[in-house]
């Protein structure tokens, strides 16, 4: 993509503006007559949503399993949803980098949660959106009849991601395995090479290009000029707005994890990280050596953490005298070139997702949109913003629209929450519910961006009788 072609470019407003005074309820909403229509006949809403505390890998998670932290979030959503665990027909989980002894991650996680063993949990990946995925799974089970109550949620563990033998010593492990006699088991072990030895260490990177997601970035922003100053001012941003939310408590979402076999309860994530813009000017560039753009300070960091929401039909939630949160309106995923436009998600989704729901992006009063980078989000707002990327790569005749940067990500992102790359999706979502609250707002965007070329866009309608936090 020719770099100089963008005209608008999008100067953001880095001031933080997370508003002071909040009034709860305000807005009395109806649901008699929705301006986006339910279509799914089942009037589908998300009662609520938990994470653990997100925490920067190799910290105070790093003992555990995943299943364990998993564990926890869905234990946590029962306690703050006081829904009995029997009332869940299916649970839907997502993770992105698999423990192998716990594939089926959603369901370990469930039996260890105390779940019945008659409730059925499937384990579902799609990079980054995992667990929206698992929240649209939840919608599709619903609306096609199958179940009334549904949990989704994710996790990731990047303290312990497996780390494998090579595939040679893997081939001779193997063969090892089946060698019958002592002489068959000495021809192989000739066959050894100090070189086995090599591990296979996972990469974020994409498979078909083998380029890791931070180099991506440093190229998307090279090509949409966006500088290392704005990605820094904008992750300042970031990380201001969630110490922000942090200190006034607004992250209700977070549920304390107590570590087994120890005292310690973990209350708050722990990478949120306000410094000076001249401190993160100085670090070197993390990706694309030396002279790329994206460093440590700017880019999510690699984080542990769970998440798990419920959902279900209003008439269920009704039945049971809960105070949903969120109408799930709407959802679209979207797929492009995973080399030239891998993180653009947003980009695409957001239109596709407004027109299907009949908004526009002048209704939304909530954004949430996954941070993986800030010179991710600034191509995107920039994308957004132009004509010409709108004709000549998503064949629009006019651009998507900035989105009121006042509304936008308010309590900080995954740059400064973290990202658990399953986790982040249901925390989005949670955020939104809690944000229209809050901010007293009718409808919130979800988007995100993910491996693969893929990304998510999601329409939430608050309800009603959405009051608590
Ligand atoms: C669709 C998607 O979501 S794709 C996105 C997927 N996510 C990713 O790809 C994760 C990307 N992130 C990473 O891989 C890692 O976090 C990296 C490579 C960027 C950085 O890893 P590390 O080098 O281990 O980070 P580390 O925490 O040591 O920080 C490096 C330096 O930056 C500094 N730093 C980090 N954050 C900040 C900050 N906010 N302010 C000031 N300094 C900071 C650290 O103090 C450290 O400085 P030092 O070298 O003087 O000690």
């Amino acid at each position: 993509m020719a770099s100089n072609l963008l005209k608008n470019i999008v100067k953001l407003d880095t001031r933080v503006s997370v508003s002071q005074n909040v009034c709860l309820p305000i807005r009395c909403l109806s649901t008699a007559s929705p301006r986006v229509k339910d279509k799914t006949g089942k009037n589908i809403v998300f009662v609520d949503g938990v994470r653990t505390p997100f925490l920067l890998s190799g910290t105070d998670y790093a003992p555990l399993m995943p299943h364990q932290l998993a564990k926890e979030a869905l234990i946590g959503l029962m306690r703050k949803t006081n829904v009995p665990r029997e009332v869940v027909d299916y649970i839907v989980y997502g993770t992105v980098i698999q423990e192998v002894k716990t594939s089926n991650i959603g369901r370990e996680a469930a039996l260890a949660a105390g779940f019945p063993n008659s409730v059925p949990a499937h384990t579902v990946t799609m990079a980054c959106i995992s667990s929206n995925q698992g929240i649209t799974t939840g919608i599709g089970l619903i609306a096609a009849g199958a179940y009334d109550v549904i949990v989704a949620g994710g996790v990731e563990f990047m303290s312990d991601v497996p780390i494998r033998h090579s595939r040679k010593m893997r081939s001779l492990l193997l063969r090892a395995n089946k060698a019958k006699t002592p002489l068959d088991k000495l021809k192989l072990l000739s066959t050894f090479r100090p070189d086995f030895l090599m591990p296979e260490l996972p990469a974020v990177a994409e498979f078909s290009s083998g380029e890791t997601m931070g180099f991506s970035a440093d190229r998307l922003a090279a090509s949409f000029k966006v500088s290392r100053e704005e990605q820094d001012q904008y992750a300042v941003r970031s990380h201001t707005m969630a110490q922000e939310a942090q200190d006034k408590g607004y992250l209700t979402d977070i549920v304390p994890f107590r570590l087994p076999n120890s005292s310690k309860v973990i209350e708050k994530d722990n990478g949120i990280r306000v410094s000076p813009i001249d401190k993160l000017a100085k670090l070197k560039a993390a990706f694309v050596k030396p002279h790329g753009t994206v460093t440590a300070a700017n880019s999510s960091f690699l984080t542990d953490g769970a998440s798990a929401c419920l959902i279900m039909t209003e008439e269920k939630a009704k039945q049971l005298g809960l105070k949903p949160k969120l109408y799930l309106r709407d959802f679209t995923y979207v797929s492009q070139d995973p080399i030239d436009q891998l993180l653009l998600g947003p980009t695409y989704a957001t239109p596709k997702v407004l027109e299907k729901a009949g908004l526009s992006v002048n209704d939304i009063d909530v954004w949430e949109v996954h941070e993986a980078f800030a010179g991710q989000i600034l191509a995107n707002l920039k994308a957004m913003d132009s004509d010409w990327f709108a004709q000549n790569y998503m064949n629009r005749k006019s651009k998507v629209g900035i989105p009121d940067l006042a509304k936008w990500n308010k309590w900080g992102g995954s740059l400064s929450i973290g990202h658990p790359f399953a986790a982040t999706g249901v925390r989005l979502t949670v955020h939104t519910a809690n944000r229209l609250v809050r901010e007293d707002g009718q409808f919130g965007l979800i988007a995100a961006c993910a491996a693969g070329g893929q990304g998510v866009g999601m329409i939430v309608e608050r309800h009603p009788d959405a009051t608590a936090l």
